[in-house]
């Protein structure tokens, strides 16, 4: 068990009462962990805070906020094999979903009090640590949309509005990824790279599901010939993605690998773990086993690739 931890909080995250969220967080903690607590502010980000926490050999991380606060502390923390803990209190809670942690505070807090851990893998987009995924294209484009003020007054409905906007103007990409062993040409509206996925990230589960301890990431193309079919792939992507099947559609591919790098004509925004980082080529790469996580329990998923039906399609084995 833990004697103590650094906790990392976010008081402006999601939409609740702060600082009665910390009270209760430290009514829960408290009792069993000393809490070293450290605030987050517009100047001093979650992931200064975090490298602190490492470079002064906190015995666990624990992080308290939105996806942003999370991830960038996450990516602080990676290959120094001190646990991390997640307290999730933002708008889409994408972390917490993504690695079956509970997300209320209540039961996040029970789950780092089981004190169990499991390392998961991390990407890296470019220089970025990417805990969840990189969305290009569409997602990123959404993501744009929703801002801070729509995310205050809607909630998640405004991933869902925003969503809806960009239907309008579907827009397609020449999109070439290269991975250790092939490279792909296609044309695309979104793909998504992911280490690490909620069912309701849908763009990234082409894949039956998104495997975050295998030393692979998991990429989706979604290439739509129309805005009918844009809505018919969204769709078929919702059911697949909370029923834990794999697409079946040919305007829908997707494949595993260590790595990508991806270049498109013309550029498109990347976003990484929600926030928009830049412009494509991006390079993402696995960093296997490098995050360890308090987890209430594991899920295992078997691997696969399919990329037959995709438009313009050619694969090419690298020699
Ligand atoms: N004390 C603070 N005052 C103002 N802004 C802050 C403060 N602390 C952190 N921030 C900003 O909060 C943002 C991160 O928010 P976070 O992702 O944790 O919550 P959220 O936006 O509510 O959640 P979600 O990403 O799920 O919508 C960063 O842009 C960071 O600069």
């Amino acid at each position: 068990m833990i004697r103590s931890a650094c906790l990392i909080f976010n008081p402006v995250a999601g939409q609740g009462d702060s600082e009665s969220e910390l009270a209760l967080i430290k009514s829960i903690l408290e009792p069993e962990i000393g809490l070293d607590i450290h605030f987050t502010t517009k100047e001093i980000s979650a992931k200064e805070l975090a490298k602190a926490a490492v470079e002064r050999g906190a015995e666990a991380i624990i992080a308290c906020g939105g996806d942003g606060t999370l991830s960038a502390a996450a990516g602080a923390v990676v290959n120094t094999h001190i646990p991390f803990g997640i307290i999730s209190r933002g708008t889409a809670n994408a972390f917490a979903a993504a690695l079956n942690i509970p997300d209320t505070i209540e039961a996040a807090c029970q789950t780092i009090l089981k004190n169990q851990t499991h390392t998961i893998d991390i990407g890296y987009c470019n220089d970025q640590p990417m805990v969840l995924l990189a969305g290009i294209g569409f997602e990123a484009e959404t993501v744009e949309k929703a801002d801070r003020d729509a995310k205050n007054r809607f909630g998640m409905m405004a991933y869902i509005l925003a969503g809806i906007q960009e239907l309008q103007n579907l827009e397609k990409f020449d999109v070439e990824i290269e991975t250790e062993d092939n490279i792909i040409r296609t044309r695309a509206s979104a793909v998504t790279v992911a280490n690490a996925a909620p069912s309701t990230s849908v763009l990234a589960h082409g894949p039956a599901g998104v495997i975050y301890d295998d030393g692979l990431l998991d990429l989706t193309i979604v290439a739509p010939e129309s805005k009918t079919a844009a809505i018919a792939a969204t769709l078929h992507l919702f059911q697949t993605a909370s029923s834990g099947t794999p697409v079946e559609r040919d305007d829908i591919g997707y494949l595993r690998a260590k790595q990508f790098k991806i270049t498109t004509e013309p550029p498109q925004k990347v976003v990484v773990d929600g926030e928009i980082v830049g412009k494509t080529p991006v390079e993402i790469k696995c960093i296997p086993a490098s995050l360890k996580v308090f987890v209430p329990f594991v899920k295992e998923e078997v691997p696969s690739e399919k990329l037959t039906g995709l438009p313009n399609l050619t694969v090419e084995t690298k020699d």
